[in-house]
């Protein structure tokens, strides 16, 4: 079985389907236009081009977009070796893939005969701003910095690196012509916003439509949030930049929607791309976890839960996978269609591709190639518009068979590098040069003796976080002794956050005695 039976166009009642608050598809931009284009300060900007070129224009000539390139994907930028993505790399993808899927779906309905159901450039911004939150060392960086937002500088709201790429946009970078923040469009901040809440939504408010992926119930019956697109502060701007479009609470707009897909289809595939090169995928025991779970099925099927989570055997990890699928999303959950994926993944990449290490020929980069264009046009194809009948999904998903087929890419993923010890104890140590540099910041701070030679753009970040606490409204503001150190933690957070990987280094080894490391920060300091 292959996915090609499942990525036939969706039909025309598909398309009809109302999407994002029940208004028809064709309409939506017709109707909302008005708002959609609206920016919190007036700009002068908006007759040069149409606002959303102008939007995109601005994030990609955004400092935070170029540092990009030298933060991590997976594994840093900066340790040489065999070339991987990085975020920028990786972001770049995820626009194309996501500006094709909305001009696919913008197609097919017009040719049901709707309107178009998405914009394109707003779509293609999106994509561009989705990971410029990402701190240093990627995901270990948001970890790391979370815990120490949460634990030792006392923010509820901790550190996400969504929450963060709004903040960039909206509050830390700056145009000419606005106090705080590029200004853009509510179209392009609503579609950044891959989770439109802040970890302060209210359980009355999850409850109406039960938990999107990103919030989960704890055996507790409370719900923990732990991924949102917005802390406290620059809540109501999001919440205003949502009035522009007609997406319901807790739902993406459409176009946020293509950029989420669009991000997933990009890392499923090109992470297998970057560490089979890089010679970290061993054929032999990813065939036997394929070939354990394959030779067995009914039989893995049949076995109690507590069995399988405690099984070393081969097939197990794909066993837990399929039960976790069922768990988290029935909606969508289907075990021949993960019978398909693990076949498929089995034949086309265990077997076509793995069992031939990767050597540098033309030969082993035109097979590389041809997995990566075949599987990116798959799932790109696969993208289809779905009514809102679960919180687990946008307005726009990939069809069933497709999204069986990414999990069981990123499960690859996740089982042999991810999990890899050698990986494990450098990002420990990560996480420790974060730390240090939290940490340090904070000390700094309070000397009264040396204060005054702290870097200017940190005690910039502090004031403008200041003033943003100050300006929330009465019952959410906080008192000014709790706003000043709460001001003071966002900033240090913001300022770490929005290192390039080396640079943290640097300023971890500076921070503790490194004489050579004087110079390393640049005009950072
Ligand atoms: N513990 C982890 C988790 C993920 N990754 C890598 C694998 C992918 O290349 C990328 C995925 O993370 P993204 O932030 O791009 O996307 P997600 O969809 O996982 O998270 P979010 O929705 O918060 O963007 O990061 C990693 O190195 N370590």
């Amino acid at each position: 079985m292959t996915l090609h039976d499942e990525t036939t166009p969706p039909d025309a009642a598909a398309l009809a389907h109302p999407v994002s608050g029940g208004a028809a598809a064709g309409s939506r931009h017709a109707r909302a236009v008005g708002n959609l284009a609206s920016r919190v300060y007036p700009d002068g900007d908006d007759a040069r081009a149409d606002p959303w070129s102008i939007d995109l224009e601005r994030i990609q000539f955004s400092p935070y977009f170029s540092r990009l390139s030298a933060v991590t994907q997976v594994v840093s930028p900066s340790m040489g070796g065999a070339p991987v993505h990085n975020r920028l790399t990786h972001t770049l993808k995820v626009s194309a893939i996501a500006r094709v899927v909305a001009l696919q779906l913008n197609t097919r309905s017009r040719q049901a005969g709707e309107g178009d159901v998405c914009n394109a450039t707003v779509v293609e911004a999106a994509a561009y701003a989705h990971d410029l939150g990402h701190p240093p060392f990627g995901h270990l960086g948001e970890t790391t910095l979370d815990r120490l937002a949460r634990d030792e500088l006392g923010l509820a709201d901790g550190f996400e690196g969504n929450a963060q790429t709004y903040r960039i946009l909206t509050a830390l970078d700056v145009v000419e012509n606005a106090p705080r923040g590029l200004n853009l469009t509510a179209a392009v901040r609503a579609a950044s916003a891959k989770y439109p809440w802040a970890p302060s939504v209210g359980a009355a408010d999850i409850e109406r439509i039960g938990p999107p992926r990103g919030i989960r119930r704890s055996p507790d019956g409370a719900y923990r949030v732990h991924k949102y697109s917005a802390y406290d502060i620059d809540l109501d701007d999001l919440a205003e930049a949502r009035q522009g479009v007609d997406a319901e609470p807790l739902r993406q707009s459409i176009e946020g929607a293509v950029m989420d897909l669009a991000d997933d289809i990009a890392y499923s595939v090109h992470d297998v791309d970057d560490f089979y090169r890089a010679g970290i995928l061993d054929h032999a025991p990813i065939a036997a976890e394929f070939r354990g779970w394959l030779d067995d099925v009914l039989e893995w099927r049949s076995r109690d839960d507590a069995e399988v989570r405690a099984e070393l055997a081969p097939g197990a990890g794909l066993e837990r996978l399929r039960r976790k699928m069922r768990r988290d999303d029935p909606w969508i959950a289907d075990d021949e269609a993960f019978l398909a994926a693990v076949s498929d993944v089995d034949a086309e990449m265990v077997t076509d591709l793995l069992a031939r290490p990767f050597d540098g020929s033309l030969t082993a980069e035109r097979r590389l190639a041809g997995f990566t264009d075949r599987w990116i046009r798959r799932f790109q194809e696969s993208a289809r518009l779905r009514p809102l009948d679960t919180p687990r999904a946008g307005p726009v998903v990939l069809s069933p068979w497709a999204w069986h087929h990414v999990e069981v890419l990123k499960f690859v993923h996740k089982r042999f590098v991810l999990s890899r010890p050698d990986l494990a104890i450098q990002q420990r140590g990560m996480s420790r040069i974060l730390a240090r540099s939290v940490r340090a910041l904070g000390e700094w701070l309070d000397d009264d003796l040396d204060r005054a030679r702290t870097p200017r753009r940190l005690r910039e970040l502090i004031a403008l976080a200041r003033e943003q606490y100050a300006q929330l409204p009465a019952e959410r503001r906080p008192t000014d002794a709790e706003a000043e150190t709460l001001a003071r933690s966002r900033g240090i957070v913001d300022y770490v956050a929005s290192l390039t990987d080396a640079q943290a280094f640097a300023l971890s080894e500076a921070i503790s005695g490194r004489a050579d490391r004087l110079w390393a920060l640049g005009q950072r300091l």
